[in-house]
């Protein structure tokens, strides 16, 4: 937190009572630091831990801009990750209720027609997957997507994903639709920004112009997770990982948590999830395989903690903000060490406390390692699953109720190879759209 107040960076008065009448009202670091700058016109590359403010560091100075002029479409703001498009939609839709701001939100699985009826009518902020924005732009003509030629901003939230090649094609085709570099503002925001991103500060591409305000609050050479988090290891022979799982979600002190369990792939998900439902645990899930409907119903049932255990793959991952999240497992340890970060960022948020604990086989030592070396701290040995003999008994139970889950997917024909092989490709590509 910082010692100045929203009024005093420059936002608008009407907004200052929005960002009050939710709690918000002392800024945070990336707030204060790139609030001024994007107000000034600066370009900006923001880079904060998770869970620290940074939606509403490019929101607010967004808002005010708009509020001074609010006509045709504005800005466009992007993101990898539909759960994630349909929060910021919330957030923007509820900051300018009071000045009747029109949003619209553009994500995959959801109508296309619907969408291209909202475009139309010219929302003052497109909140998009890239996919599905690019989608509209080379199927849809100019009376729909045209307006987007005097949009003033754009964002890229979770910059540093949205630059890799996944989103690559989709979002040169975005970008070509908006207007060219000088005549519109790029903020560029990531809790874990890549030397890719940083890059643009001194680069300038067709895309992109430098010089950019570039802010980075504690992500380089310090520790880059919150220092409220608590990290922790579980070593688990890879066999007995359910039960371990079970244990932990049972034990004393996260009997009662809202808890996030990430897996690498979906049939892993699938079977945890009934598996626990077996075992008489609150839980749902949310992949790439669900339809958009059940995804959106079962993250819905988490927040309202009608479901207290969350099991996800890395779609879920970044940017959700779910403030009753007390415990993440890494289920599966993630490949890439700033998966670690967001995945764990999902507790521990706006200076609350949070448990990230990661189930180690032998085969994830090298993984930790990783790990252990980007965040710049050492996990702790959790100490919540340690009796064998408790182990043991859970294992019976357990056993039984996976045993169970496994012959109803094969029923339901879930375990057939070649829709396992089609997840996986899906998987990857869970973040495109
Ligand atoms: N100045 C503030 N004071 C108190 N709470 C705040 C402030 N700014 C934002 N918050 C709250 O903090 C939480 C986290 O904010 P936000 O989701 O923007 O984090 P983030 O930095 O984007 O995290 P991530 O990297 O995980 O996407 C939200 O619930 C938000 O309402």
């Amino acid at each position: 937190m910082s010692d100045k107040s929203f009024k005093s960076l420059g936002l608008s008065k009407w907004l200052v009572e929005a960002l009050n009448a939710m709690r918000i009202s002392t800024p945070t670091a990336i707030q204060s630091n790139c609030i001024p700058a994007i107000l000034n016109g600066r370009d900006c590359i923001g880079g904060a831990k998770t869970g620290s403010g940074k939606t509403v560091a490019f929101a607010a100075p967004m808002l005010t801009k708009w509020s001074e002029d609010p006509s045709g479409m504005f800005g466009v703001i992007l993101t990898p990750t539909r759960e994630l498009a349909m929060q910021i939609a919330e957030q923007f839709t509820a900051l300018g209720a009071s000045m009747n701001i029109r949003i619209c939100l553009v994500v995959g699985g959801e109508s296309i027609v619907k969408q291209a009826l909202e475009l139309q009518k010219k929302p003052h902020f497109i909140i998009a997957t890239p996919g599905r924005l690019a989608h509209h732009i080379m199927a849809s003509g100019e009376d729909t997507v045209g307006g987007l030629i005097r949009t003033k901003f754009l964002v890229l939230d979770e910059a540093d994903i949205l630059l890799t090649s996944t989103f690559s094609k989709d979002l040169a085709v975005c970008i070509q639709k908006l207007p060219a570099k000088d005549k519109r503002q790029t903020l560029l925001f990531t809790a874990t920004i890549t030397d890719q991103v940083r890059a643009l500060q001194n680069a300038p591409t067709q895309e992109y112009k430098p010089p950019l305000y570039c802010y980075e609050v504690g992500t380089v050479d310090t520790v880059a997770i919150p220092s409220t988090l608590k990290v922790e290891y579980l070593l688990v022979p890879d066999y007995v990982k359910e039960a371990y799982l079970y244990q932990l979600l049972t034990c004393e002190t996260y009997k009662d948590s809202s808890a996030i369990v990430f897996v690498n792939r979906t049939a892993t998900a699938e079977v945890l999830r009934r598996t626990l439902r077996e075992l008489e645990i609150r839980v749902t899930s949310l992949h790439s395989q669900l339809p958009q409907q059940e995804r959106t119903n079962s993250l819905q049932r988490f927040r309202a903690n009608a479901a207290r255990v969350l099991i996800a793959t890395d779609v879920a991952a970044r940017g959700l903000d779910i403030p009753i999240v007390e415990l993440v497992i890494n289920y599966d340890i993630p490949q890439d060490p700033d998966t670690f970060i967001h995945r764990s960022g999902r507790t521990a948020r706006a200076g609350r406390k949070g448990d990230a604990i990661s189930f180690v086989t032998p085969r994830d030592i090298t993984r930790i390692q990783s790990i252990e070396e980007r965040i710049n701290k050492k996990m702790e040995k959790c100490d919540k699953v340690h009796d064998t003999a408790v182990i043991r008994k859970a294992l019976t139970k357990v056993t039984k109720a996976k045993r169970e889950s496994l012959m109803a997917m094969e029923k339901e024909n879930f375990g057939e190879k070649r829709r396992l092989q089609k997840q996986r490709n899906i998987d990857q590509k869970s973040f495109r759209n």
